[in-house]
């Protein structure tokens, strides 16, 4: 059975015909919503907030996998709750007391996300994967898509993977940033669990074609 999921993101998304988009992902292979909301201070780009999230949430049939790109996410955890976020990731550079947040997205009934930027070392979750659902590995400085697979990603992949093993969190690993169907096979082999793919996928002649391509590729 294949278990990995991808997770097209919207942030590659035609904003102008947002429900056409969403509805193909709702009729694609894929598995979850990818949604990226930066705030323009955390990262230097500005991508959508809640209006549109909302927007999203109610034409979207899989589950809604939001990625805060955001400084102090604590302020709005309740409110993708209620947006109807079932997978919501906070980064770790964001969070003086990540426990506290990670606390609090559950207690909202959503999986509770760690993202890393790519400077950012995987020991610092070591004292905390039993409490992490996923880990989003970014593999791109976070802020645009569209950009270049930085690959010392696999080195930290293979440590993360060893260290989840360990603990027996059975925390999932998400990959963020140029994936494609150049690297999708071997990040899987390396341990992801989930990919998220933007440009490859709604930049492609037929994105429906594109997903079930990396479908293909990563069925175990
Ligand atoms: O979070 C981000 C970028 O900050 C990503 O989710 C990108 O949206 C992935 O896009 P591609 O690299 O696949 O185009």
């Amino acid at each position: 059975m294949n278990s990995v999921k991808i997770a097209p993101s919207l942030l590659a998304a035609d904003f102008g015909n947002l429900q056409r988009d969403v509805e193909m992902v709702n009729n694609s292979g894929a598995h979850w919503h990818h949604i990226d909301v930066m705030d323009g201070v955390f990262v230097p780009n500005i991508s959508y907030g809640m209006p549109v999230v909302q927007a999203i949430a109610k034409h979207a049939t899989k589950p809604l996998d939001v990625h805060l790109m955001i400084v102090d996410p604590d302020r709005y955890i309740s409110t993708f709750a209620e947006l109807g976020a079932d997978i919501l990731t906070v980064h770790y550079e964001a969070c003086p007391h990540l426990h506290r947040t990670l606390q609090k997205i559950k207690s909202e009934g959503m999986k509770a996300g760690v993202a890393i930027n790519p400077h950012t070392p995987v020991s610092v979750l070591s004292s905390i994967i039993q409490d992490v659902d996923l880990v989003c590995l970014m593999s791109v400085n976070p802020g645009y898509g569209g950009q270049k697979f930085i690959p010392h990603t696999f080195e930290k992949l293979r440590e993360l993977k060893a260290m989840i093993v360990k603990a027996e969190s059975g925390t999932l690993i998400e990959i963020d940033g140029g994936v494609g169907t150049g690297n999708a096979a071997e990040l899987v082999e390396a341990g992801a669990d989930v990919l998220v793919a933007g440009s490859s996928v709604f930049r492609a002649e037929d994105p429906v074609q594109a997903i079930a391509a990396l479908n293909g590729l990563v069925k175990a």
